[in-house]
């Protein structure tokens, strides 16, 4: 395994925090420190070997004027993605914890644009996750010149109906009876390397409970099934919303937790409500 600059300059302080159990290894890298590479995000994500999480968050210095910080966000097999809902809430706690910011809003930056964040008290933040974007070209989902409330697509024989759509990172949005008993396991992975996804996708499985409820499991993009995806909610959440399934203001129930997602009307953001944790701090040493 290659040894990458920030593990040469051992130790490396982390902390291990989650929102809703979708965890993370966050490390501060403010002041120009240097990314970890695909290797030691992978061993740091190990569960057996290394500290164990979903997602690296990489805390930066900002990326617009005004905003108290960036983050970048790495998955479980050291792919980088351009946004995590889960994440965003973690990384504003812990901004809040450091003192970089404060009890009122405040901006941070991700790859996906920048986001304002409300500390809503007791752990809980709210995060203005951007407009959903349907457009097939920006997804992107390839193959479709204007957008559908319903895609099908014949994988290896298996016919598939689903949403699209981008939160900053791809999703699919596959409505099911019984979350339960969704074939995640199969139909995600099976989504996620069609060549209609060129950059893969987030698969999510949502059930609609009530007007103002769904049950959501997501098979992430490089991780697999996670106790929560922030950016799944508000991907579930937006799809339903259009079809007009769900109301505007909508609980989603994770195996991990939940999380309020409000997107008042198709012009508006949306934004995204939920807890955050942090677990233990630890220091990195290889
Ligand atoms: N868990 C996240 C999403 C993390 C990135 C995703 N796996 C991707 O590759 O796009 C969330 O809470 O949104």
């Amino acid at each position: 395994m290659a040894e990458s600059a920030i593990a040469a300059a051992a130790p490396q302080r982390f902390s291990k925090m989650h929102g809703a159990g979708n965890d993370f290894v966050v490390l501060d890298l403010r002041g120009g420190q240097p990314q970890p590479d695909a290797a030691l995000c992978r061993h740091f994500a190990d569960r057996h070997l290394g500290v164990g999480c979903d997602q690296i968050l990489t805390i930066e210095d900002p990326l617009s004027e005004g905003a108290v910080a960036s983050y970048r966000i790495w998955n479980s097999d050291g792919s980088a993605s351009q946004q995590c809902g889960n994440g965003a809430r973690c990384i504003a706690a812990w901004l809040v914890r450091d003192g970089a910011a404060g009890e009122s809003s405040f901006a941070v930056d991700s790859p996906a644009g920048r986001h304002a964040v409300w500390p809503l008290g007791e752990g809980y933040y709210r995060i203005d996750m951007g407009r959903p974007e349907f457009d097939p070209a920006r997804i992107p989902l390839r193959g479709y010149s204007t957008r559908q409330d319903q895609y099908v697509l014949d994988v290896h024989d298996t016919v598939i109906g689903f949403g699209a759509v981008s939160m900053g990172n791809p999703h699919a949005v596959i409505e099911v009876d019984d979350v339960d008993a969704a074939p995640v396991e199969t139909i995600g992975p099976m989504l996620q390397s069609s060549a209609e996804f060129p950059e893969s996708a987030n698969v999510g499985f949502a059930q609609v409970i009530a007007p103002d409820r769904i049950r959501l499991r997501v098979y992430e993009r490089g991780v697999g099934e996670t106790l929560a995806c922030g950016s799944g909610a508000c991907a579930a959440a937006a799809v339903l919303m259009q079809r007009g399934r769900i109301q505007r203001e909508v609980a989603v129930q994770l195996p991990g937790g939940e999380l309020r997602i409000v997107w008042p009307d198709d012009d508006s953001t949306l934004s995204m409500s939920g807890p955050t944790a942090f677990v233990f701090e630890g220091e990195w040493n290889r």
